[in-house]
C-alpha cells in the first residue's frame, strides 16, 4: 500500500479550547476511511483543516507526491447550491474552479454527472432536486477534477435510505479509484464501506485501525446455544460458560473455540440444540465501549 497522506500532531485551538488535539494518522492510497465521532468531536475542524479552510494551530498534513490543494476534493456538511442554476452550470462552474480550462470544463462537468448517475437531469434546475440528488451533485462538484483525495462531512446523514443507498453505492464504486475520508456519525454506513476507523473524541483520537483490529480489541465475541430449558442448557454448559435462561453463552478467546470444536460438542450432546450463532458486536456497541474507555 502507499501511503496518500500523513497528518501529524493536528490540532485546532479556539480561545483555550483545543477542540482537535494533536491527531496523527494517515490515509493510504483508494482506501476508505470512517472518521466517526459524536457531535461536537472535532470532525468538521479535522476535515476544514486537511481542505485548507482552517489553519491549524499546530500539526501538518502533507500529501506525498503532489500539493494538498489541488489534489482534494470537498464535499461540506451543508453545501450551497444555486438553485437557479442547472447540474450542469453548476459541476462547470466547480470545474473552472478547480482549475479546468473552460474548453474542457463543459465536457468533464457533464461526464462526471452521468457518473454520479445524473445524466438525464444534468439541464434541470437544481432547486427542483430531492435530497439525494443534490448530494450527487455535491459529489459531482468534488470529484469532476479527479483529485486523489475526496472528503466527505456527513455525505450520507441527512438522507432518506433510498437516497443513503445510492450515494453509499456511488461512494463505493469511487473507491476504486479515488481515497474517500468522510465523518459520519451513523455507525451502520461506516461499517459498509470502510478500511480504517477513526474514533474523534473531545477533539482526540481516541481509538484507530481497521474495523477487524478494532473489533479485536473492542469485540468479546461468543457463541450463543439455544436449548429447550434452562436446565439442559445448565448441563451443556461448561465451568467458564454462562447460562441465562435456555441460552449458553460461549466467549471466544483468540479464534478458541473454533467452530469445529463447537460442533463436535454438540454433535455428542444428548439436548435438543434449537439454535446456534456466533455472536459479533455491531460497530454502535464498540463505539459505546471505545467512548467509554475515552
Ligand atoms: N470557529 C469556532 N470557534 C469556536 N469554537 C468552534 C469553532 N468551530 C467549531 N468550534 C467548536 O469546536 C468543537 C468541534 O466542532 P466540530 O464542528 O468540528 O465537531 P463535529 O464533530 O463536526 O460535530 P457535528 O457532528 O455536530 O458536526 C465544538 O465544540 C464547536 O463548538
Amino acid at each position: 500500500m502507499t501511503t496518500l497522506l500523513q497528518v501529524t500532531g493536528l490540532t485546532k485551538q479556539f480561545a483555550e479550547h483545543k477542540v482537535v488535539d494533536d491527531i496523527h494518522f494517515t490515509l493510504e492510497e483508494k482506501t476508505s476511511t470512517a472518521l466517526i465521532g459524536p457531535n461536537g468531536a472535532g470532525k468538521t475542524t479535522t476535515l476544514s483543516m486537511l481542505t485548507g479552510l482552517l489553519k491549524p494551530t499546530a500539526g501538518s498534513v502533507r500529501m506525498l507526491n503532489g500539493d494538498v490543494r489541488s489534489n482534494i476534493g470537498f464535499l461540506p456538511q451543508y453545501p450551497q447550491f444555486h438553485p437557479w442554476l442547472s447540474a450542469l452550470e453548476f459541476t462547470e462552474m466547480a470545474a473552472r474552479l478547480n482549475g479546468i480550462t473552460a474548453k474542457k470544463a463543459k465536457l468533464e462537468a457533464q461526464k462526471t454527472l452521468e457518473f454520479v448517475g445524473l445524466g438525464n437531469a444534468q439541464h434541470k434546475k437544481i432547486a427542483t432536486f430531492s435530497g439525494g440528488m443534490k448530494q450527487r451533485l455535491g459529489i459531482s462538484q468534488a470529484i469532476v477534477h479527479k483529485p486523489k483525495l475526496l472528503l466527505l462531512d456527513e455525505p450520507v446523514s441527512a438522507l432518506d435510505p433510498v437516497g443513503r443507498r445510492e450515494v453509499l453505492d456511488l461512494l463505493k464504486g469511487l473507491q476504486q479509484e479515488t481515497t474517500i475520508l468522510y465523518s459520519t456519525h451513523i455507525l451502520n454506513d461506516a461499517e459498509e464501506m470502510t478500511d480504517q476507523l477513526l474514533f474523534l473524541q473531545d477533539g482526540k483520537l481516541v481509538e484507530q485501525g481497521t474495523l477487524r483490529e478494532v473489533r479485536q480489541r473492542f469485540d468479546e465475541q461468543s457463541y450463543v446455544v439455544e436449548f429447550n430449558n434452562e436446565e439442559e442448557a445448565r448441563l451443556f454448559a461448561g465451568p467458564t460458560e454462562s447460562v441465562k435462561g435456555c441460552y449458553v453463552y460461549i466467549n471466544i478467546l483468540n479464534e478458541e473455540p473454533t467452530m469445529k470444536e463447537l460442533l463436535h460438542r454438540l454433535s455428542i450432546c444428548p439436548y435438543t440444540i434449537r439454535k446456534v450463532e456466533r455472536q459479533t458486536a455491531s460497530l454502535e456497541e464498540i463505539f459505546m465501549k471505545v467512548a467509554k474507555k475515552a
